[in-house]
């Protein structure tokens, strides 16, 4: 059966691809040739806090994928400054849990583009660990079993082993789903220090109060880009219509347009 092609006139995205620290340009992802982001173009600059938001399926989650090199892409290219200073974090449902690991193991598996999957962790790296697992408040946990941990302590690990591995640029699904309000100020607070430290920042969010209070930069998505740039701007209820609009029209069977 022939697929309808789905192929929105969107205005272009505000950010400027200039001063990139992740380039996108005219990026498509698709699951077996149904889009889930489609024409996305715009820069991610160094040192920005963007929130990346959307109504649900609007291609978050396959963005953020797409940047780290675990999906391929159907079209368009993006660039990374440095690939090794990226640093993921996927949405805490996606992550495996019942393999037998201690918190220590895990925050350990931060240093491995450091050391290399069969290098030796030196003494530096695993007190570095230690240190990491008491910045995200889990002092003493070191050699819990993950599969113990309750959401929001299996989050503040998966924070940890991005401290440990000192991103640059890093990549945020969802981080502060299903865990309750202290661990979310906690863990926010580890993101402005990181912010400020210089590092660029992208999360999925659903909360857009959340977003305006905290992040100065917003991409709105639906499939297509709806708007990209400061977030009091981006989160204007004509684009917030427009992606509501995008989302409702959306065809499950929809083939990746030709342009
Ligand atoms: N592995 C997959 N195979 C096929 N389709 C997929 C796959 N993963 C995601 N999709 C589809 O791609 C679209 C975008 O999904 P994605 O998870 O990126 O959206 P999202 O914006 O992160 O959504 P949410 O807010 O619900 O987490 C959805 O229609 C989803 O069903």
């Amino acid at each position: 059966m022939a697929h309808e092609q789905v192929c929105e006139t969107v205005p272009p995205p505000s950010a400027d691809t200039a001063d990139g620290v992740i380039r996108l340009d005219n990026v498509t992802i698709a699951y077996q040739r149904h889009p889930a982001v489609h024409h996305l173009s715009g820069a991610f600059t160094r040192g920005s806090l963007t929130a990346l938001v959307g109504p649900n399926g609007a291609g978050k989650s396959t963005l953020l994928k797409g940047i780290v090199g675990l999906l391929p892409l159907d079209g368009g290219a993006i660039t990374i400054a440095d690939r090794s200073a990226l640093g993921y974090l996927p949405q805490v449902t996606d992550v495996d849990r019942s393999f037998p690991m201690s918190v220590l193991d895990v925050v350990n598996l931060g240093h491995w583009r450091r050391i290399g999957a069969l290098g030796r962790l030196t003494p530096a790296l695993r007190q570095r660990s230690r240190d990491a697992i008491a910045d995200v408040g889990l002092k003493g946990f070191e050699s819990r079993s993950i599969a113990s941990l309750s959401v929001g302590q299996f989050q503040r690990v998966l924070f940890a082993r991005l401290i440990a591995a000192d991103a640059e640029l890093i990549l945020l699904d969802e981080p502060f789903n299903a865990v309750d309000q202290r661990t979310v100020e906690d863990l926010m607070a580890l993101v402005d220090g990181w912010h400020l430290a210089g590092k660029t920042v992208i999360a999925a969010l659903h909360d857009l109060d959340f977003v305006r209070r905290h992040f100065p930069q917003c991409l709105l998505l639906a499939r297509e880009p709806v708007a990209w740039g400061q977030t009091a701007a981006v989160l204007a209820p004509e684009n917030l219509r427009r992606a509501r609009v995008a989302a409702d029209g959306w065809q499950p069977g929809a083939d990746i347009c030709a342009a």
